[in-house]
């Protein structure tokens, strides 16, 4: 059994033993609650250790001490219950804790006999030695009580001694009640234990196997702000001068009050006195707000960064699950929060806290009778708050939920909006939203009366206070006028307001912020989830190869997309690719053809079997590199909202000659060449400015100019106009000379030209050969040439070869090989 910072791996346990783990497979720890009997039992221990040295080194005075020590009398002297105490400190801790590292041991081997043995004989020796401890001091305690009443020559303790004999039997009956109880306290052990699921990158998970959510990391997020330590260290020091001007300033204005009756000259110099405060605090503020905004905007800008390079690193599978919405709204909401939260509020809070203790402490100075009628209802407007605030923290979590859910739904609407206007969606996208809104705002709603007790009652208990001073210094300046010498000036009461008004206006703002805090905590929690995420397919490391020839070879692979692992979608398909074929993958829809290719790209690990690229596992090479000598163009590509040179240029720097080369190969200089902008025309949000065939032409440019030594390629199957699709086909052709080549085939000139013909179907290759062998097979392929053919009516099988023939001149024409 390994033992990790408190937590119990069992992974290792014998799992002959009877209560071992169950078979599970996630790797398993347990760990114990923190308010569990033995820590109770050593707050206890410790706590009476103490309490016993303070009291004993506290009363009497140094002779009185010194007796005791060397003159020892059982019912004059304290100096052995406070040895006792410390003698109980490192009996019981040590022992209590063995006993239960023993008990929970005992729990995986319930049958080890030396165990036993040991967890008996320990409760024995704990329970023996309390009963001894309670019987000395209540012994010692009977006696002096005894002497006390019937001794008339017995001389009384010092009062902390007494409170020491109390003390120390009170709390040995404690003890020994806790350790009488230890037997059924331990038997607890396994009930309160907390199970730990680990998979297999040792992520804690849950048991479904997602990862489970981290815990709020304080300090961490306080650490976001490290970079800024010097912006915020200036920053503090103004937020001291500034905080320090409005805690004197009260004092100055009561001043004010006061020699406004006595004498002209000294109001004036008073007054000034008070601007100059005034002054220099605002000054300082103006400094304090810019430098912890400031930091706040590079926190901000810097965990965007980080979070969207951690976002953007992740495997292909992670966004089959994770909306695009979703992720966006970490990025923009969530850091928006967290900026506040450590910069900003931060210096709120502290500027409120040295508002609170500051004004508190000229409070005291000025009368300490009033501060305390103040402090009395400190406690009670604490205590209401905390527990309110999570109240409140949970409403606020709830509702981002819903915002950010109905911003997801907003992006995906909007950016799809050309199929929203396709079928009228308008009405059905607007409902949509509103009825997300619409959730939001139940909960919004909830959230704002909440917030307006929240403040309503914390502000009716601060101005309540206020209120209670009001009076009570009301009766004390009564006391003063008629009594110079009792009771406070109309400037000490003045000034004593200001500093109420102070602490009241820190108390309810700083349980503001409190709720703030809460907010950010929670996008903390999802942020760092995101920035710790270790992607599963790794994007860079690994060999580089001096050359790569382009082939590929498939063993045995079996695949299911993490996003449907009930499915799996390929089973068991072998292949190879020489260096300079052409493979065409041909099949019913669905089959998992653009699966095969989405492997050979790496967006996904196999569940078995090896692709091996070049000659080396796939695995190995560094997926940075080896992309660089793949290009794919697929059906519908997709480009980015920027200008078609740079587009073009997406996988690499390039010269203008080399642009202009790939694009009169791709066909697509000609068109290019009209427009006003020429190579710099801007495309639109996914290249929506342009035609299907100027897109499909931009993408084989965009693939050509990495001059790849594999090409994947999904032909297009119709969309394309005759003229269009002709320019395109003559692109695909030129592109994929001299080089590898997968391709996706619909049409029979990409078939009949291939070096093999590979016909998937249901995850498995159903046929495998030239076009020609395959015809001859007379199977699924020549069933899907013929379908085709035939509009999808089955011929007598005699008619098949003079159909073909005729359809042998048509080798230009699209064929769909679906289903
Ligand atoms: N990202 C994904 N997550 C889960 N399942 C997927 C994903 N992509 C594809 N599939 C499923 O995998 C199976 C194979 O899909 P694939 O796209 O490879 O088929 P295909 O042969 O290329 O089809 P088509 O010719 O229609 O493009 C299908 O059942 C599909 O539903």
């Amino acid at each position: 059994m390994a033992k990790m910072n408190g937590a119990v791996l069992l992974e290792d346990a014998d799992p002959e033993e009877e209560g071992g783990p169950p078979t599970c497979k996630f790797k398993q720890s347990y760990s114990l609650p923190f308010f569990r009997y033995k820590n109770i039992v050593l707050a206890i221990v410790f706590i009476d250790g103490i309490v016993s040295m303070v009291l004993w080194l506290t009363g009497g005075n140094s002779n009185y001490f010194v007796d005791h020590v060397s003159y020892f009398h059982l019912k004059d002297s304290v100096f052995d219950l406070a040895i006792m105490a410390a003698v109980k400190v490192v009996t019981f801790a040590p022992m209590t804790s063995y006993l239960e590292n023993v008990c929970t041991e005992q729990i995986e081997k319930s049958r080890n006999r030396s165990l036993k043995t040991i967890s008996k004989t320990l409760h024995f020796v704990l329970i023996l030695l309390s009963l001894g401890y309670l019987a000395f001091s209540s012994t010692k305690g009977g006696l002096i009580l005894d002497s006390i009443l019937n001794d008339t020559d017995y001389k009384v303790m010092h009062p902390t001694y007494n409170a020491l004999v109390i003390s120390a039997a009170s709390f040995s009956l404690i003890e020994c009640g806790m350790f009488l109880w230890s037997f059924q306290a331990m038997k607890r052990l396994k009930v309160i234990r907390i199970l730990h699921l680990y998979n297999e990158k040792g992520q804690e998970v849950r048991e479904d196997g997602k990862p489970l959510k981290k815990k709020v990391d304080i300090l961490r997020l306080i650490k976001l702000a490290k970079p800024e330590t010097v912006l915020l260290i200036v920053a503090s020091l103004a937020l001291l001068v500034s905080s320090g001007s409005q805690m004197v300033a009260p004092l100055f204005f009561g001043m004010v009050v006061d020699v406004a009756q006595k004498s002209m000259d000294e109001l004036n110099r008073t007054v000034l006195i008070l601007f100059v405060i005034y002054l220099g605090g605002a000054f300082f503020s103006m400094i304090r707000s810019w430098l912890f905004n400031l930091a706040g905007q590079r926190v901000v800008a810097r965990l965007r960064k980080q979070l969207f390079s951690s976002i953007i690193k992740q495997e292909v599978a992670f966004f089959d699950t994770n909306r695009t919405g979703e992720l966006c709204n970490r990025l923009s909401s969530d850091t928006q929060v967290l900026q506040n939260a450590v910069t900003v509020n931060l210096s709120m809070l502290t500027r409120y806290m040295l508002q609170m203790i500051g004004s508190l402490v000229f409070m005291f100075s000025l009368n300490a009778a009033l501060t305390g009628v103040l402090l009395a209802v400190v406690p009670v407007v604490t205590l209401g708050a905390v527990q309110y605030g999570k109240f409140v923290k949970k409403l606020r979590q709830d509702f981002q939920d819903r915002l950010g859910d109905a911003g997801t739904t907003a992006e995906e609407s909007i950016s799809s909006i050309r199929t929203v206007r396709t079928f009228s969606g308008e009405v059905k996208a607007s409902n949509s939203y509103s009825s997300d809104i619409e959730k939001s705002y139940l909960v919004g709603k909830k959230l704002s009366v909440a917030l307006g007790l929240f403040e309503g009652g914390v502000g009716l208990l601060a101005y309540g206070a206020v209120a209670l001073v009001l009076w009570y210094g009301g009766k004390l300046v009564y006391e003063n006028s008629q009594d110079s010498t009792k009771g406070v000036t109309p400037g000490v009461l003045t000034a004593f307001l200001l500093y109420t008004l102070q602490v009241a206006m820190a108390f309810a703002l700083m349980s503001s912020l409190y709720g703030d805090f809460m907010q950010a905590l929670g996008a903390s929690v999802r942020i760092f989830d995101l920035l710790d995420r270790q992607p599963e397919v790794p994007n860079e490391d690994g060999m580089i190869l001096p050359e790569m020839d382009g082939s590929v070879e498939f063993q045995d692979i079996h695949f299911t997309y993490p996003s449907r692992p009930e499915t799996e979608v390929i089973k068991g398909i072998s292949f190879q690719v020489k260096p300079g074929e052409m493979i065409a993958l041909v099949g019913p829809s669905g089959g998992g053809k653009s699966t095969l290719v989405n492997l050979i790209e790496r967006f996904y690990d196999p569940n078995s079997g090896t692709i091996a690229l070049g000659g080396q596992d796939l695995k190995d090479l560094d997926p940075c590199w080896f992309r660089q000598k793949i290009s794919m163009v697929s059906q519908e590509p997709t480009l980015f909202a920027c200008s078609i040179k740079e587009n073009i240029t997406y996988g690499r720097e390039a010269t203008t000659e080399e642009i202009l080369e790939a694009a009169k190969q791709a066909n697509a200089d000609e068109f290019i060449s009209t427009f006003d902008d020429g190579y710099d025309t801007l495309v639109g949000e996914r290249g929506v400015r342009l035609s299907g065939g100027q897109k499909q032409r931009i993408a084989i440019a965009r693939a050509l100019i990495m001059n790849p030594a594999l090409l994947l390629l999904d032909e297009a199957t119709s969309a394309l106009d005759a003229e269009s699709e002709h320019l395109v086909q003559e692109a695909i052709d030129r592109a994929m000379k001299a080089r590898t080549v997968i391709v996706i085939a619909h049409r029979l000139s990409t078939v009949r030209n291939a070096s093999k013909v590979i016909v998937i179907d249901k995850g498995r290759i159903a046929e495998m050969g030239t076009h020609d062998e395959l015809l001859a097979l007379n199977g699924v392929y020549k069933r899907l040439v013929l379908r085709q053919l035939t509009a999808g009516a089955m011929p007598p099988d005699n008619d098949t070869d003079t159909q073909i023939d005729k359809q042998n001149d048509l080798e230009t024409s699209s064929i769909n090989f679906t289903d």
